[in-house]
């Protein structure tokens, strides 16, 4: 088992510290008065108060905080605001450096920093941009972040991590870390998913792939050569993908060039990028419970309300290159938790961020994106204040880019095209509890899926339920003698609106009660009575505290879709506003939206001057590529 580390080289030398030397943190002697800070205001935070923070209230009863010692207000003309100016400009000087004659101050404002923000902003401070990350809650990650309780670090999304190994071109969340100079130190899990299927089928993806594969045809002894055939045929895109360097694809001198350096791997991949997993598995195995096998594994999203374990929905709507990468960089890199919980991985991007010389806002919600004259040019807080960049980029959903934050524009074609292609996928209910160790067998798995009776039930809201035991590999994260439970099933907002407050909790209580008898029964016999702590997150929080609407674990395709085609990539139908994240190319997950981020960036760059580019290739690309999704 890893000790606890830093997370990068100077991120626990001295507390609390400044990035930027020069620049004292809020705690600092000297600093003037600083005034509890209410939800609507912004408030810078460096890396040192992230790392001080102790709670972040995402889940259940509790509300963020409002008063905090760890945050400042920024009022023009305070020194603390004096202090800032050399990275932020105050709110007043900000707005007036933009709009139709002045000269933006920063090269891109990031809305949001999930994982795909807070990619696109480092890599593009890498390259020197001034970048502006505003996000609307009080720590770094979205779904991807944590929160703190009774002595338990939960995290909120699940902790399943790809793309953390330290091999290969698809380890992006490595790649991200490094690129501003962090690296942390990570756990290797043995056991991808432990899966507990109806007729007592159990299967565990094991680490090693032979492992794995062997243990598959020992249950499915007569589809042994379609297994193989199948499998190896995600390797093969696997390998393609893997031998790329990866940036992105909306940007021609740079897909020429890879076309040239590797032409057999990109038409590979150009040849299953309209794919789908469960097509192509169909092709080589009949047996109908290994295909639903399959639909398990590659859990993306089929129908609506429908979902699962990679993203949300069957085989037959997976895209074949996002299954082969999940598939096979699980036994390629492996699955690797960072110690001290996911949480760690945007709080130091965020610091790798701010060492860069950007920024981050938090409390900072924008309710605005402002466009002139076709452009988009910056954005308004709640509170009203206003920044300016030549560059937009918005980490929010697509659906709430330009349903929420656009106001009075016509949806751009594009966008059309992509709601009539994509719907949202149903959110999660999630419950976070404490438990006595003394409950878990020795050797327990750290993640499981159930789905005990029928595999009818496997897309139904609360029909599959996914475990993560983070503790079983960190047990720092628990207090000693306890693990960690979080356990999370598909719901929908539906189910949730417009309760009366005690009908929301006693639902949430029944449900959770289900949930938690259910696994009992399957894994945990005494599982009740060893329950120390326990809080559920509906739909509703996922909403709330996620700002993803309808609390959405994002797209999921309405009808079979062509692979990947159809999936927008960053730039949008308006001028100057990108998009970064799930409801991007190529969809959800912590690794693919890091991939986003990659490509966001380097696109970006490419129009702010900081990368090459040719501008006739540019169009020709983009009208190409255009079409492409509208054959989808
Ligand atoms: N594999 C896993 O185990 C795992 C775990 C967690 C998350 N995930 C994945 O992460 C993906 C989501 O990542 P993402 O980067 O797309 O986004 P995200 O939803 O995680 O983050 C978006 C951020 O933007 C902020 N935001 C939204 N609107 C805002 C506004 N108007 N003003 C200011 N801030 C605003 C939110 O507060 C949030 O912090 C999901 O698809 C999920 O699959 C996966
Ligand atoms: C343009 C043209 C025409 C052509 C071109 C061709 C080419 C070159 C192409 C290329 C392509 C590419 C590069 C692509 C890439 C891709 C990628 C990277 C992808 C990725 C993906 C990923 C993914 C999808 C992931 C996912 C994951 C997830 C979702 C996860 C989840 C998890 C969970 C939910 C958990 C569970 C739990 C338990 C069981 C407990």
């Amino acid at each position: 088992m890893a000790e606890r580390l830093c997370f990068c080289s100077s991120f626990c030398l001295s507390p609390p510290f400044s990035a930027h030397p020069e620049r004292p943190t809020a705690q600092s002697p000297g600093l003037p008065h600083l005034r509890p800070i209410g939800v609507a205001d912004a408030c810078y935070v460096s890396s040192s108060h992230l790392l001080e923070l102790s709670s972040s209230h995402l889940f259940g009863r509790h509300k963020p905080r409002t008063q905090s010692s760890w945050g400042a207000r920024a009022s023009p003309g305070s020194s603390n605001s004096r202090v800032r100016s050399q990275a932020v400009l105050s709110p007043d000087k900000a707005a007036e450096r933009g709009g139709l004659s002045g000269e933006a101050y920063y090269d891109a404002i990031v809305i949001g920093s999930g994982i795909g923000g807070l990619v696109a902003a480092t890599q593009l401070a890498v390259k020197g941009a001034r970048i502006l990350v505003l996000e609307k809650y009080v720590i770094p990650g979205g779904s991807s972040g944590y929160y703190e309780r009774d002595g338990y670090t939960f995290d909120v999304g699940s902790s399943v991590m790809f793309g953390f190994s330290d091999k290969g071109n698809l380890n992006l969340i490595t790649q991200a870390l490094a690129a501003v100079g962090c690296k942390m130190e990570v756990i290797p899990d043995p056991t991808t998913v432990h899966f507990h299927l109806p007729n007592d089928l159990s299967v565990q993806v094991h680490r090693g792939y032979g492992e794995f594969i062997g243990e598959l045809i020992s249950k499915f002894p007569h589809e042994k050569g379609g297994i193989l055939k199948f499998y190896g045929e995600c390797w093969k895109i696997f390998n393609a993908l893997n031998s790329l360097e990866l940036k992105s694809l909306e940007e021609p001198l740079y897909l020429f060039g890879q076309f040239f350096q590797k032409p057999i791997e990109c038409l590979t991949l150009a040849y299953y990028l309209p794919q789908n997993a469960g097509d192509i598995a169909r092709k080589y195995i009949k047996d109908p419970q290994l295909l639903s096998f399959i639909d398990a594994e590659v859990r993306q999203k089929g129908k609506r309300k429908k979902c699962f374990i990679v993203s949300t929905v069957n085989a037959l709507q997976t895209p074949m290159i996002n299954a082969s990468m999940v598939l096979c960089d699980r036994h390629f890199g492996g699955i690797n938790y960072p110690v001290g919980g996911v949480g760690g991985i945007a709080k130091s991007l965020a610091k790798g961020l701010v060492d860069k010389g950007s920024e981050i806002l938090y409390r900072a919600n924008v309710t605005d994106i402002i466009v002139e004259n076709g452009k988009a040019v910056g954005v308004r807080l709640s509170g009203g204040r206003q920044f300016f960049a030549k560059t937009i980029i918005s980490n929010a959903t697509r659906w709430d880019t330009f349903g929420k934050l656009l106001k009075g524009e016509n949806l751009p074609k594009e966008e059309r095209d992509f709601q009539k292609r994509y719907v949202k996928a149903p959110s999660f209910l999630s419950i976070h509890m404490g438990v006595k160790a003394e409950v878990l067998p020795p050797e327990t798995d750290c993640h499981h899926f159930v789905l005990e009776d029928s595999w009818s039930r496997l897309e139904e809201p609360y029909g599959s339920i996914f475990l993560s035991i983070p503790t079983v590999l960190d047990p720092s994260l628990a207090p000693e003698g306890r693990h960690i439970l979080h356990i999370f099933t598909t719901s929908s907002i539906e189910d949730w609106e417009g309760l009366p407050r005690q009908e929301y909790e006693a639902k949430k209580e029944k449900v959770a009660d289900e949930i938690i008898r259910r696994l009992e029964k399957k894994l945990f016999p005494g599982l009740q009575s060893s329950i120390t702590f326990v809080e559920v997150g509906t739909p509703k929080t996922h909403r709330r505290y996620l700002a993803r609407q309808s609390g959405t674990y994002g797209p999921m395709p309405r009808n079979t879709p062509k692979g990947l085609l159809g999936m927008p990539f960053n730039t949008t139908g308006l001028n100057s506003l990108y998009c970064v994240g799930d409801s991007c190319f190529p969809g959800q997950g912590v690794i693919a939206v890091a991939f986003s981020g990659v490509m966001c960036a380097h696109r970006v760059a490419a129009d702010i001057g900081l990368e090459k580019k040719s501008p006739l290739l540019d169009n020709a690309l983009l009208s190409l590529l255009g079409w492409l999704r509208s054959l989808a």
